[in-house]
């Protein structure tokens, strides 16, 4: 009733049951739903229906932009998450109450990527050698099984540390874990406080992170105590996290938990930004992977990848930009929860206890057929024709027209890490693989609420680079 001004978007006309049909419409199909919404109410606001929610959602840039700016006082990215995965109790109270990773992921993370690339890549050889080998002909990869594992150990040479990275029970169960919060969070999410706090122990999330801290407590103990007695050696992110923890935060249960919030920012969103991107690439290597071969070759002679060499890749960059643009992994961009009443410069109003998110398919501008052609290297072609004035739009740089890692205050602080990652990786196949779809086969965008996922079970083709 508090949104009654605000139109829904397929509800039909039936009475009381509206949210529930429109429910049933934005799950079927949830981009048409939003186009639909834009082309209704192209500068105000209009409101989907999941089915435990309502979201009200803006297709403007203006308005977006508008809604960021408000403090976290009034509309609140945590909170928005929380109601989504429920993350105060699937996690733990303290990584939603104290959130002190953000700025180490922002600045410290961010900072050493060049000291952890050498090891990154020698482990994405060794993976790709173990997994693929040197196949004179054609062989048959599944590519999300692989990324998945890879993203991880990669991932945790920088977070988690050599250790864990090379400790596959604990890969699994990190890459595990987030599956088990999605479910737990779909179970909890209805639930009154009372009783989330009352059940909570039994669900798989909880389930998961204790078997964690049963695997690696002893390690994060083992940490603990090297820094408590002056013998720091490693600089990882475990490292950071236990130097700057505020004390109550400053435990095995908490770190292993603060760590388990990490591996859920980062391992999937990883994982499906590369599994779109490589199935891109298979769709059409004969435009894409000569020019992009070449390009790597060119800036990376000696077959080491600094920071700046990745850098330099301005094909390899606008290829993943255009992949992230056509083909985000949401719908639904930068959630924002209102703490209080917000309401915009027309005089719309937000209640309190909704939230707002921006319009993705519309933002990016994917309306017609024309705007959804895939085009890679639209980016640095820009750049190339605009001549030196004209600066490339980064895989990295967010707008209100870009929007896979969000926007704002709040956007995501691990992207220049992750971004380091995916084109290590990228860059390691497009040098040792010729790869392609399997003919006949044509990967599937499926949808999870508001999350577009990949494929995770089509294979492709993969035959070592001969020359
Ligand atoms: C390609 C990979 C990734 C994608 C697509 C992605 C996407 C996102 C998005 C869309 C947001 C929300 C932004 C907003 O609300 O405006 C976010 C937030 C966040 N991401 Fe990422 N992310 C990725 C990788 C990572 C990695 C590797 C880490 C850490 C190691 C990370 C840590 C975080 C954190 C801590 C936040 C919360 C920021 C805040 O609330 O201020 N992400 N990410």
């Amino acid at each position: 009733r508090k949104t009654s001004h605000i139109p829904g978007i397929r509800y039909g006309r039936l009475p009381l049951l509206g949210s529930w049909i429109g429910a049933y419409h934005f799950l079927r199909d949830p981009e048409g739903t939003l186009r639909e919404g834009h082309s209704q109410y192209p500068t105000g606001c209009f409101k989907v229906a999941t089915l435990t929610s309502e979201a009200i959602i803006v297709s403007s840039p203006e308005k977006f932009t508008e809604y960021l700016a408000a403090p976290d006082s009034v509309l609140n990215g945590q909170d928005a998450i929380n109601a989504g995965i429920q993350f105060k109790w699937t996690m733990g109270p303290g990584v939603y109450h104290r959130p002190y990773h953000i700025p180490l992921v922002r600045g410290k993370l961010t900072q050493s990527v060049n000291k952890f690339l050498p090891d990154m890549q020698e482990e994405v050889q060794a993976l790709l050698s173990a997994r693929v080998g040197e196949p004179k002909g054609w062989e048959e990869v599944g590519i999300h099984a692989m990324i998945v594992d890879m993203i991880a150990k990669v991932g945790n040479l920088a977070l988690g540390g050599t250790p864990l990275a090379h400790n596959q029970e604990y890969i699994d169960a990190a890459i595990q874990y987030t599956l088990d919060l999605m479910l737990s969070a779909e179970f909890l999410r209805p639930l009154p406080v009372w009783a989330k706090e009352m059940v909570v122990g039994v669900t798989p999330a909880y389930r998961s992170k204790k078997r964690c801290e049963r695997m690696v407590g002893g390690y994060i103990e083992e940490r603990l105590r090297a820094t408590d007695g002056g013998k720091v050696e490693t600089q990882d992110m475990l490292q950071w996290l236990i130097d700057s923890a505020p004390a109550e935060e400053r435990t095995m249960v908490q770190l292993n938990e603060r760590l388990l919030g990490l591996q859920v920012a980062a391992i999937h969103t990883t994982t499906m930004t590369l599994t779109a991107a490589i199935y891109s690439l298979c769709a059409e290597p004969d435009k894409y992977l000569e020019p992009l071969r070449t390009e790597i070759k060119h800036h990376c002679s000696d077959g080491h990848f600094t920071k700046e060499t990745l850098d330099s890749f301005a094909k390899l960059d606008s290829f993943l930009r255009e992949c992230s643009r056509t083909g985000p992994i949401g719908t639904l961009a930068s959630g924002r929860y209102a703490r209080t009443d917000f309401q915009f410069k027309d005089g719309t109003l937000i209640p309190r206890g909704y939230i707002v998110y921006g319009n993705i398919p519309v933002l990016h501008k994917i309306l017609s057929e024309e705007d959804a052609q895939f085009d890679g290297f639209r980016s640095s072609r820009l750049a190339e024709e605009g001549g030196s004035g004209k600066k490339q739009p980064q895989f990295v740089s967010t707008g209100a027209d870009y929007l896979n890692f969000g926007h704002g205050r709040h956007a995501c602080p691990g992207r220049f890490f992750a971004s380091a990652e995916v084109k290590l990786i990228l860059a390691s196949l497009i040098l040792r693989y010729d790869m392609a779809l399997i003919p006949g086969t044509k990967p599937m965008r499926l949808y999870v609420g508001m999350t577009k996922i990949p494929e995770t079970k089509l294979k492709i083709r993969m035959k070592a680079v001969t020359s």
